[in-house]
């Protein structure tokens, strides 16, 4: 239930993502998005969602208890809540957090996220993109590393 996340000091700071494999570009926008804030929240989508999020077959590689204690043992990250719909947008609509973030990889204003967040006044942003760094190049070198 979210309304824990209320509980959470203001102004409170909201992100989404999948976090398969948790890796440098995770850990470093997670820290900047905590800056922005006196709390942060990481909506972490079901495994049952990432299946319709065609990020591949045999994704996510780590199920959601694993992915969620994972990205919840990081010093930026003061609460972690699942999400089981396409989008966090439900999420969202019942913690109303002050700030929205994604990484660099998103084009901020074309997200129904920030639309939400900004409609009652919060402010939404992209954060610095560490290039060269998703779950998608990890498995993709793994695979390929010579045995
Ligand atoms: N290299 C990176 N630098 C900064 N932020 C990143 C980076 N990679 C992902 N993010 C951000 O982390 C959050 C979770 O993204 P996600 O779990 O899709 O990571 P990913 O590495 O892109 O995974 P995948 O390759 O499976 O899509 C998103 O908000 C995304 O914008
Ligand atoms: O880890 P990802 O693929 O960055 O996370 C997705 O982000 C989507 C984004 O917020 C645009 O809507 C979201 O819709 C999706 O549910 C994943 O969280």
């Amino acid at each position: 239930m979210a309304s824990g996340a209320l509980a959470l000091p203001r102004p409170l700071v909201f992100t989404n993502g999948v976090f398969d494999i948790l890796h440098r570009g995770h850990v470093t926008y997670l820290a900047a998005a905590r800056t922005l804030g006196a709390s942060l929240v990481v909506g972490l989508n079901s495994d049952d969602s990432v299946r319709r999020l065609g990020k591949g077959a045999d994704r996510p590689i780590n199920p959601q208890a694993d992915r969620a204690l994972v990205i919840a043992a990081l010093a930026s990250v003061d609460a972690v809540l699942l999400f089981g719909e396409d989008t966090p947008c439900e999420l969202i609509a019942r913690i109303r957090p002050d700030i929205y973030v994604k990484g660099g990889d998103y084009d901020i204003d074309a997200l129904p996220e920030a639309e939400m967040v900004r409609g009652w006044g919060g402010q939404a942003y992209a954060l610095p993109f560490e290039s060269g760094y998703s779950t998608t190049a990890l498995i993709a070198r793994t695979r390929a590393a010579p045995c």
